[in-house]
């Protein structure tokens, strides 16, 4: 495909609208909100597994990696804890290992410095304390890091790149691609924030409708953007001139790769690129494609890699419940509130339609619910987990997109009012252990109950009882003398 026409498909596929700098601005703004939500939230969604299936009906949600990755962004107010050893892998494993404990030891100018301390960091989290030294690092070195979403891995290449920008030199000398328009917004925030302090290091958006004349050389030293806009930039309209960049940075590698077309369109950046500069790649994930991915966008590579913090089964009591229909379910469900002191309640459908049908039944019984599905906005379902959160509503109804991500200390029950079940209609034990690992957590004590209504779901429990080796214990809630003595 001629260098033209393969713009034009990208312009297609990005679906420009025009729009300028400023709404680009209005946008972060927009997008500025929920980030500064307050509380204890501190999660990470991740894709499902199971994308419907098993329930049938034709309306359950299906996970879109980007949206996901935007919606943990939106409502992550802090570092997602993790005990877990930072692993690294040097590339020359006889040079010395560098970590740093805090920010002053890495040398930063003083008004980046400030400008970290500004947004409330105090110290390097997990991640960082090995990937900036390394990233820092003269003569540069190419870096891969994985760790899961909400370990700082933004806030560490924005700080790199801010670090590496000579504002003396008015060319592009950092560019980062991310997957969405949203996403590369999230991070051109995090820098603008970070870099407060910094007014002359400049930053441009490469992302849709933020139209350039043809022919100009771009001043700004750091440039983000999404994979077909950048391009555009360095090919098209020549802003950027890709041998004079010697930072690269490779934003979220997993749902990149996910994205249509995207894969090429960075290793067609990459190949532009100088051979001296620096690659950067973030990923929270790693399954073999995105090691491939890797591998191929970024050479001789240190890696970093987090391991996510094991789920676990042991502070959940966990129960089944005999049903026969959704009415029989729901009646079992407000058995359970009549005889349980119960704080807050996250209640898992297979479909939007089921989601809807709970919601409304118990809204008419008196409760407050708040009703979490796919065809809502991302923006929308960070309302909705923020109201939650703050105990507006005291019950969350959620089909498949929000298993994970929603750490509320108060959560003390999970229903699975549908059983999670993989595209075969078997037991889908990882999501299964997402969905109830909302409860029990931080020592506190949870409950699982799973409304069981045929052969087949009374034949999930029994697989999941056996994968996790734990038992599930039947339970009949109209007997509330033994209901109060098995929850207790
Ligand atoms: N050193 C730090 N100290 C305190 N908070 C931090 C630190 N580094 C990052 N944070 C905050 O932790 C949260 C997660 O950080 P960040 O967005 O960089 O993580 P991430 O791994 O890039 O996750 P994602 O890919 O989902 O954005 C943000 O709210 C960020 O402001």
């Amino acid at each position: 495909m001629s260098e033209e026409s393969w713009a034009l498909a990208v312009d297609v596929q990005e679906a420009t609208t025009p729009c300028s700098q400023f709404e680009i601005t209005k946008k972060v703004d927009r997008l500025r909100g929920p980030r500064n939500l307050k509380g204890d939230i501190n999660g990470n969604i991740i894709p499902e597994k199971s994308r419907g299936g098993g329930g049938g009906g034709g309306d359950e949600d299906k996970i879109d990696l980007a949206e996901q990755s935007l919606l943990n962004k939106l409502i992550r107010r802090s570092l997602v804890r993790n005990r877990n050893q930072v692993e690294v892998l040097q590339r020359d494993p006889t040079s010395p290992l560098y970590s740093v404990k805090t920010f002053e030891e890495l040398r930063l100018k003083p008004e980046l410095l400030k400008g970290v301390y500004n947004m409330g960091f105090n110290r390097p989290s997990r991640i960082q304390e090995n990937a900036l030294p390394m990233m820092l690092a003269q003569p540069p070195q190419n870096l891969i890091a994985q760790s899961q979403s909400g370990t700082g891995k933004t806030a560490a290449f924005s700080l790199a790149m801010l670090s590496h920008a000579n504002p003396a030199n008015k060319w592009t000398q950092c560019l980062c691609i991310s997957p969405t328009y949203e996403l590369a917004l999230q991070i051109g925030q995090v820098i603008e924030q970070m870099g407060k302090f910094c007014p002359d290091v400049k930053l441009a958006y490469a992302v849709r409708g933020n139209r350039m004349e043809r022919g100009i050389k771009l001043q700004e030293q750091i440039v983000i953007g999404t994979p077909g806009t950048v391009l555009d930039w360095c090919t098209k309209y020549k802003l950027i001139e890709p041998k004079k960049i010697t930072m690269f940075v490779l934003d979220e590698a997993d749902v990149m790769i996910a994205t249509q077309g995207h894969r090429d369109q960075s290793i067609r950046i990459h190949r532009q690129l100088s051979k001296d500069c620096q690659m950067l790649l973030f990923s929270a994930t790693f399954e073999d494609s995105v090691w491939r991915f890797a591998e191929q966008v970024v050479p001789n590579p240190n890696i970093i890699r987090l391991k996510r913090e094991e789920e676990t089964l042991d502070t959940i009591k966990q129960f089944y419940v005999l049903c026969k229909e959704k009415e029989d379910k729901f009646t079992a469900l407000c058995n359970l509130y009549g005889s349980l002191t119960i704080a807050q309640a996250m209640i898992f459908c297979h479909t939007r339609k089921m989601a809807a049908w709970l919601t409304a039944h118990l809204t008419k019984e008196g409760h407050q619910v708040a009703l979490l599905s796919g065809e809502m906005t991302v923006e929308q379902r960070a309302a909705v987990i923020e109201r939650f959160r703050n105990g507006k509503e005291k019950v969350l109804v959620t089909t498949n997109v929000c298993s994970r991500g929603i750490d509320v200390e108060q959560v003390s029950l999970v229903v699975n009012f549908d059983l999670p079940v993989d595209m075969d209609g078997n037991a889908d034990n990882e999501t299964y252990l997402h969905r109830i690992g909302r409860t029990g957590r931080f020592g506190r004590r949870g409950f699982a109950v799973n409304m069981v209504d045929s052969k087949h779901s009374m034949d999930i429990i029994n697989q999941i009882e056996m994968h996790f080796n734990r038992r599930i214990t039947k339970l009949d809630t109209s007997n509330l003398e033994e209901m109060e003595s098995l929850i207790s």
